[in-house]
């Protein structure tokens, strides 16, 4: 997917949903640009792409047959002024159309007449000869499961072999949820306008987009000033401006002191792995919470990390007598059970950072109210004391009919989630959402496959909670630290396991810095 500029703020990494892209859309045409304005310049900034697709004009784009298929709406009014303009341009194509194109209406119709080269029906599209198909069948308007028809003209073209290019959204793709609606086109490429959707970035919808080109037609984005959208690609554009970052006569206190409990002697390597990311994403001072029991294997394998013993709630009410601890992370290899619970309610009631994760999480299953009521009590002027980090199973312990809820997208189940438990929460998988309970929500596109492995997201905590313990707000605290995490991985390509990437961060600052 090609990365949008690093822009100035919010709205410029804003998703719109197919409703709210349809209000730009309204809101452009009645400030006076026409709707065929706008067909115009999405027509022939597919025609573009179709060009480098084939090569650029004047090169292997003469003489080969392109066919765009049309549906019945505006997507199809988009394919028209495409086919048209590489017409005009030399190039060989064939538009197939779902429907008598004297049945077009509005924008479509008038596309469909100014085309001049020949048309035939859907049905006659076998893909011989064929270098590139356009896919103009449906976009935003979408609103069902593809016909058999169209599902098997899908795989007609799947067997052909034939590079895709969709418009707008591969067909088939719902833009708000990124569902497949029965079937759809695994695109090589999408052209969209104005600003992505969400599906664009949800599971499985990016998986179908190919590289996805964002292109400008005219829409003026004040209109986002009107439309207010809630949801986000988490670039840095979305939380730049909150990052806390070393200052020049700074002290190491006013970088934040984070802490991370261990879990027992057998299993404390996912919280040294949580600690060291913490240091190294920029806390000042990282402790680790162990019990007594794992003090010596803790102490004999970090450096800077310091250790100190925690050994049950009286321990931990002596320690958070001390304002500076800011930021707690508990769960990774920590155990299941009481012991979970009682820190976790005790940190939220003394008004500090938790981030909740895999043990954390899993030790209130049975009882989610209670932490939920604890956290909705305590937010702060930066928003949510807490923070959830589920992976998908440890999403459905706490939040089970959300969960189970076919309807909801990806982006809703954890934005719902987020307003029950009064969490900001990132419910992770290449899809990252993270969610804030005042509706706030940004889909993560950054990382690598190799990120699907033991301990990153024990990592990922770390990242995070270095951010907290130095007051940057939660829910932008856990974008950056989801984007950083995501960051180093690419930056250090195949082989990656959970150790190596916080020693990305340094590269990965620079280049965030620059
Ligand atoms: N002025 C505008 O509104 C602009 C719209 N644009 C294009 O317009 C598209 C949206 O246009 P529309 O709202 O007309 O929507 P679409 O062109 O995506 O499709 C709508 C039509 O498809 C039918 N339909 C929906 N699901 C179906 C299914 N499963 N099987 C069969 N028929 C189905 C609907 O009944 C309707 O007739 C965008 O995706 C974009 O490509 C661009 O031209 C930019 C400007
Ligand atoms: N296919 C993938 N592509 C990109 N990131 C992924 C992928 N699969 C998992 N991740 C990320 O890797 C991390 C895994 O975390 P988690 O499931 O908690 O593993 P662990 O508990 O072993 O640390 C999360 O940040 C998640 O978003
Ligand atoms: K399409």
């Amino acid at each position: 997917m090609t990365d949008a500029p690093i822009a100035s703020g919010p709205y410029d990494v804003a998703l719109l949903t197919p409703d709210e892209m349809a209000s730009a859309d309204r809101l452009t045409i009645a400030g006076g640009i026409s709707g065929r304005t706008l067909m115009g310049a999405a027509g022939r900034a597919v025609a573009e792409v179709a060009q480098a697709m084939l090569g650029g004009p004047g090169g292997g784009g003469n003489g080969v047959r392109v066919a765009c298929l049309a549906g019945p709406g505006n997507n199809g009014g988009d394919a028209f002024v495409a086919a048209e303009t590489l017409r005009c341009e030399g190039v060989d194509v064939v538009v197939f159309s779902v429907c008598d194109i004297d049945r077009l209406a509005g924008d479509a119709a008038w596309a469909a007449a100014a085309y001049r080269g020949s048309v035939e029906p859907l049905g006659a599209f076998t893909g011989d000869g064929c270098a590139l198909v356009i896919d103009g069948l449906f976009g935003a308007g979408l609103s069902r499961p593809l016909d058999a028809e169209i599902a098997n003209l899908i795989e007609t073209v799947e067997r052909a072999g034939v590079p895709v290019l969709a418009i707008d959204l591969p067909s088939g793709l719902c833009g708000r949820s990124g569902a497949v609606l029965g079937k759809a086109f695994t695109a090589d490429r999408t052209v969209t306008f104005f600003r992505p959707k969400p599906g664009h970035f949800l599971e499985p919808g990016r998986s179908h987009c190919g590289v996805l080109d964002v292109r400008q037609i005219g829409i003026a984005p004040d209109v986002l000033e009107t439309i207010a959208p809630r949801q986000f690609v988490n670039r840095p554009a979305l939380w730049r401006a909150d990052l806390s970052l070393p200052v020049d006569a700074g002290h190491k206190y006013d970088r934040g002191h984070a802490v991370v409990f261990s879990g027992s002697a057998s299993r404390t390597g996912a919280a040294r792995l949580a600690a060291g990311a913490a240091l190294r994403a920029g806390a000042g001072l990282v402790t680790l919470f162990s019990p007594a029991g794992a003090i010596l294997v803790n102490a004999a394998q970090v450096t800077a990390v310091m250790v100190e013993r925690c050994d049950g709630e009286r321990d931990l009410a002596r320690h958070l007598d001390d304002s500076r601890l800011k930021a707690f992370v508990l769960g990774p290899g920590f155990g299941v059970g009481g012991t979970a619970r009682a820190y976790a309610t005790q940190i939220l009631k003394a008004g500090r950072f938790l981030i909740l994760d895999a043990d954390g999480i899993s030790s209130f299953a049975d009882r989610p109210e209670e932490l939920f009521d604890e956290a909705l009590g305590q937010a702060g002027e930066g928003g949510p004391n807490l923070v959830l980090t589920p992976h998908a199973g440890e999403f459905k312990r706490l939040f089970p009919d959300l969960a189970a809820k076919g309807s909801l997208s990806k982006l809703d189940r954890t934005r719902e989630a987020a307003v029950r438990s009064g969490a900001v929460v990132v419910l992770k998988g290449r899809d990252t959402v993270i969610a804030a309970p005042d509706g706030r929500a940004a889909i993560n596109a950054n990382g690598t496959p190799w990120l699907a492995s033991a301990g990153t997201g024990d990592v990922l905590t770390g990242m995070i909670c270095a951010q907290l313990s130095q007051g940057t707000p939660t829910f932008e605290a856990a974008c950056a630290g989801v984007w950083m995490h995501g960051r180093s991985a690419e930056l250090f390509g195949p082989g990656l396991i959970a150790e190596d990437l916080a020693g990305q961060l340094p590269a990965m600052f620079a280049e965030l810095l620059a």
